[in-house]
């Protein structure tokens, strides 16, 4: 369904050379600027150029609601996702404040939030809900296939009007009651892990209610036969509307050669649901932090990645992307500013 080259395959060796050579030859002992190095030359690769640049930065946070919050797997009640949904489109969520600081560009998606946002216009909401919230994934399939494929084009038309208005650089965030349980699910189904190793605290419930969400998430394995199952087939069962979108959107971002920015744990389950449905995806992305969710550390590992920070942030809404950014413009400055041994007429090791 997306097309995404691997950049290792496709891009030249004397260009892939080139980028680690105008990273070596900068005026700094080789690899001391550490995790900026491989940011760096990720994005020269993704951009096939020696003089990247960060162009039209953006954040979409996609947003839903969970029929398995019915289960008492969240300390907060559904209505907030609709709350925090006109939080965010009056400017007062942690995600608001860290993108206006960063100049980046918000753009809110109401992927299936159990209401109907009346009379509520801004140009940066874009109201297409597939239906308001999932099924229960206790009782029943969280999606239909329909709805499946429906979210999952919608995420990739998104992504594909950001790019036509110049964007290159684009960041994920959600928002969802319920949605570490969901998330949490599809991370087992997908690494074959038992639910204990994939719930977390989510918004804050404590070891009883880590326990019942490990529990939820066994069962919905075994009712919907997950162990073997394609990642189709786990996000349809036990995925949100907002997880499916954000899987959609960011293939079809890795197709566009944009560089993606993936915040905390649900975006990273997103991620790993990407990576398991395209090989190449990972090699276009950048995972901003680790969040204090406690498996994410494991499902970052599970896909062999490194995210920049480690703030013990846990939020969501694509607050760790927002909080990184200026890191990846540390990354492309010095790519592009920094003289090498030669400009600046520095000795470098080998005399
Ligand atoms: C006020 C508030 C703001 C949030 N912003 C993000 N989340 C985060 O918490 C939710 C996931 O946790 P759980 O699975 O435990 O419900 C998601 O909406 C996520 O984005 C929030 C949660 C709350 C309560
Ligand atoms: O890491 C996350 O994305 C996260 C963790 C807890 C609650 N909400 C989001």
């Amino acid at each position: 369904m997306f097309n995404i080259n691997s950049l290792v395959q496709q891009l030249p060796s004397s260009f892939i050379s080139a980028v680690q050579q105008t990273i070596d030859l900068k005026t700094k002992p080789q690899g001391s600027l550490g995790l900026l190095e491989p940011l760096a030359a990720k994005i020269a690769k993704i951009q096939h150029s020696l003089s990247p640049s960060l162009n039209a930065p953006c954040v979409l946070i996609f947003a839903a609601d969970h029929g398995i919050a019915d289960e008492g797997v969240s300390l907060f009640p559904k209505a907030v996702t609709e709350q925090m949904v006109l939080n965010f489109l009056s400017g007062g969520a942690a995600i608001n404040c860290f993108s206006r600081q960063n100049g980046l560009d918000l753009t809110i998606v109401n992927a299936g939030v159990s209401c109907d946002f009346v009379g509520v216009e801004h140009s940066g909401f874009i109201n297409k809900p597939i239906a308001k919230g999932t099924n229960n994934f206790s009782v029943t399939e969280a999606m239909s296939e329909k709805q499946y494929l429906q979210a999952l084009q919608q995420g990739a038309d998104i992504v594909s009007s950001k790019y036509n208005a110049g964007c290159n650089v684009i960041g994920f965030g959600e928002m969802g009651i319920a949605n570490t349980t969901s998330a949490a699910a599809i991370m087992s189904a997908l690494l074959n892990l038992s639910g204990a190793n994939c719930a977390g605290k989510g918004t804050g419930v404590d070891e009883a209610g880590v326990l019942h969400k490990a529990n939820v998430i066994d069962q919905a394995i075994e009712l919907h036969q997950l162990k073997a199952a394609s990642p189709a087939q786990v996000l349809q069962k036990v995925g949100g509307f907002e997880i499916v979108m954000m899987v959609g959107a960011m293939l079809k971002a890795a197709e566009l050669s944009m560089l993606v920015l993936v915040d905390g744990f649900i975006c990273s389950v997103a991620a790993l649901a990407a990576s398991k449905m395209e090989a190449n995806f990972i090699e276009y992305t950048q995972f901003c932090h680790q969040s204090n969710e406690q498996a994410h550390q494991r499902l970052l590992a599970a896909m062999d990645v490194q995210p920049l920070l480690n703030l013990g942030m846990r939020l969501g809404e694509g607050s760790g992307v927002a909080v990184a950014y200026p890191l990846v413009v540390s990354a492309v400055s010095f790519f592009n500013e920094m003289a090498s041994f030669a400009d600046a007429g520095v000795s470098n090791s080998e005399g």
